[in-house]
């Protein structure tokens, strides 16, 4: 099978320091992954290189066959804002919008029509269980119901690829199990890849293939053999 999203040795340098040091890395369509290691060690840095949100200093990152470095400006932000979806640790909602108009705004933005974005937005939030809060405002909701509304977010649009940095770091552990086992459930059933970047070795053993980077470089750990 053809890999969905593949780095070749890739580097990333801020000034003189190689953050990302000649990284290999295949994702399959579907496929759950999970980078681990210790504050510092390029995790994130490695992951908006394959996010298409740094470009890399050396090596290449090619997406269905494309390279990444080929595309204009106007492409790459239609392809992160269409393919890609993206989970951060705080959530990142905008607090002036609703649970409903968050979960919505990748079908907003690629000029799906209100009803039917919110039709969509509404049925992965409930699978979510945040049914009864559609219409609240973000800035008062709690740590994980945040978190629920970001995955929605990152999964309306049902992208080839989530990325997610630390999801769940931000959650105690109740919570941080719960929204991690529902958004590995909705990325599986609508084959969406996810690239988990975590400290916690409980998210990693949810994933189907789990690295380590140490310094930039990184390891392949772990084949789950779902
Ligand atoms: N914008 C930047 N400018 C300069 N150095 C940076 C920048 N971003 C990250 N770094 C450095 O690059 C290295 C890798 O950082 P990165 O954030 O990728 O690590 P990480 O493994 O994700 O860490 P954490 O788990 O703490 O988020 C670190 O030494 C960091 O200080």
């Amino acid at each position: 099978m053809t890999d969905l999203l593949r780095a070749e040795g890739v580097d990333l340098f801020y000034g003189d320091h190689r953050a990302v040091s000649g990284v290999d890395f295949a994702l399959r369509r579907g496929e759950v992954a999970a980078v681990m290691g210790s504050s510092g060690s390029g995790k994130s840095s490695l992951l908006y290189c394959l996010a298409g949100v740094l470009a890399p200093g050396g090596g290449r990152v090619v997406f269905e066959g494309v390279d990444l470095a080929g595309l204009g400006d106007e492409e790459l932000s239609a392809l992160r804002r269409e393919r890609f979806g993206f989970v951060f640790q705080y959530g990142e909602l905008l607090p002036e919008l609703t649970v409903e108009e968050n979960a919505a705004l990748p079908l907003r933005l690629a000029g799906q029509r209100k009803a039917p974005a919110h039709a969509a937005a509404g049925e992965v939030l409930g699978r979510l269980g945040m049914t009864g809060l559609l219409q609240r405002r973000t800035s008062q909701l709690s740590g994980g119901q945040s978190q629920r509304v970001a995955v929605a977010r990152a999964l309306v649009h049902r992208p080839a690829v989530v990325f997610a940095d630390e999801p769940t770091g931000a959650l105690d552990s109740a919570n941080a199990t719960a929204v991690l086992d529902e958004f590995l459930r909705l990325a599986r059933d609508q084959d969406t890849a996810v690239v988990i970047v975590t400290h916690d070795r409980d998210v990693a053993a949810r994933a189907d293939v789990t690295y380590a980077m140490v310094d930039g470089v990184l390891n392949s750990v772990a084949a789950a053999g779902r």
